[in-house]
């Protein structure tokens, strides 16, 4: 389940001020929610960045048969070319394409592709360098090319894309002017190589720009797919998908859990007496309420289940808490302050609640479970309402 995700799940709203601030957009956001984009964009290039290395893999894995014939490097310089073409990089592109398809951590994957990527840009600046000294034919357009490439398809960040490019675009010049060739013209590398540089820099910042977009737009319909327009808790959908998890969750890491169906004292009444928009209104205070005071732990769950009815779920809990927890969120709901719109006079709250501690079994129905706590909750209705009602050892 995506339980990493709490730690940076906004509201729907929030998503969208994200999507409407051009700054938010094109910049960084804030450190959990920019770290989460990264971890989706290193999924999402996996596979390019993989046929980027593999593309480059195979030039230096044939380059035996092009180094005599097209790039005409000098007899001296053949055994170290080959040794730098078959010897270095091409053993770090392979690691590198291996550790991209295989399950290792993000951190190592990445590190090692960052180093084979650096370990190519070096390589390309060594073998433009032995044909500014004479030793072979290499144009420093290749060097500008790889750099677009790496750019385009690697899926680093604008940044250290940025920064790379810079780095690598001064040594290059620098040794263009350093090593001229005779009857060339520095200025002219330079420039081409600039203007490479930049392609590759813009390049990086318009899909990072467009990335961020689509994430955030992306965030936005799924937040909005979770939760309830009215009370901003979580949907009776959401919690279908989520619930059903986290019992095989609890079941796996044998910790206890506790469900509890709420709902609104005499609903009805407050619609007819005062109209479904003040119901409207007494549902979204209590929305309001609920959220951030109740289950507020990232396991936790709070979402409307139906009409004015909610549901709460605490995981990881010992039963002896379940009491207190139950009564808190009745606690909460009766002090929901609202005034009567005619007669300005306050509005009375309370809820019953049905509610249930368990350490779920691999085989524990999510439907039974809620149909066990519905029949609690039924109970505590015909009992007189404003309370909540346990199996025996709990109830209060
Ligand atoms: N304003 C408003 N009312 C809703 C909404 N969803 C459900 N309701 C109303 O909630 C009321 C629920 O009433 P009942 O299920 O009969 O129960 P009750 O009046 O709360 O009585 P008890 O549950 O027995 O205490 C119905 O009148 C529904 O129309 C909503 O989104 N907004």
């Amino acid at each position: 389940m995506d339980t990493d995700s709490s730690s940076w799940k906004l509201a729907p709203a929030q998503w969208r001020l994200l999507i409407d601030s051009p700054r938010q957009r094109a910049s960084r956001l804030s450190p959990a929610l920019e770290a989460a984009f990264r971890n989706v964009l290193r999924r999402r290039y996996r596979y390019s960045r993989s046929l980027l290395l593999a593309a480059h893999a195979l030039m230096f894995a044939v380059s035996p048969l092009l180094n005599a014939p097209l790039f005409e490097v000098s007899a001296a310089a053949t055994p170290f070319v080959q040794l730098l073409e078959l010897g270095l990089i091409l053993p770090l592109l392979l690691i590198a394409i291996g550790l991209t398809l295989a399950n290792v951590p993000p951190l190592l994957q990445q590190s090692v592709q960052t180093l084979a990527v650096i370990a190519l840009g070096v390589a390309e600046l060594v073998l433009r360098h032995l044909s500014l000294r004479g030793e072979m034919h290499f144009p420093s357009q290749m060097l500008g090319i790889v750099l677009v490439a790496v750019a385009l398809f690697g899926g680093f960040s604008f940044r250290r894309i940025a920064l790379g490019a810079a780095v690598f675009v001064t040594l290059a010049i620098a040794q263009e002017y350093r090593w001229p060739l005779p009857g060339s013209s520095p200025a002219l590398e330079a420039y081409t190589l600039a203007l490479l540089g930049l392609i590759a820099i813009l390049g990086a910042y318009a899909i990072e720009v467009i990335n961020r977009i689509n994430w955030l737009g992306y965030q936005y319909a799924s937040s909005l797919a979770k939760t309830d327009a009215l009370t901003g808790l979580s949907n009776r959908h959401d919690f279908n998908r989520l619930f059903p998890r986290l019992l095989q969750q609890a079941a796996r890491e044998q910790r206890g859990l506790a469900v509890m169906l709420v709902d609104i004292d005499h609903f009805k009444a407050i619609n007819d007496r005062h109209g479904h928009p003040f119901g409207d209104e007494v549902l979204r205070q209590v929305g309001r309420a609920l959220s951030g005071r109740v289950a507020r732990r990232p396991m936790d769950l709070v979402a409307r289940y139906g009409g004015e009815e909610l549901v709460v779920v605490w995981y990881d809990l010992h039963a002896e808490a379940l009491p207190e927890l139950a009564e808190g969120v009745l606690e909460v709901i009766r002090g929901v302050s609202l005034n009567l719109p005619m007669s300005q006079e306050p509005l009375r709250l309370t809820a019953s609640g049905g509610c249930r501690w368990l350490q779920p079994t691999r085989e524990q129905s999510a439907e039974r479970l809620l149909r066990e706590v519905d029949g609690l909750l039924y109970q505590a209705k015909a009992a007189g309402r404003n309370r909540w009602l346990a199996p025996p050892l709990a109830a209060g």
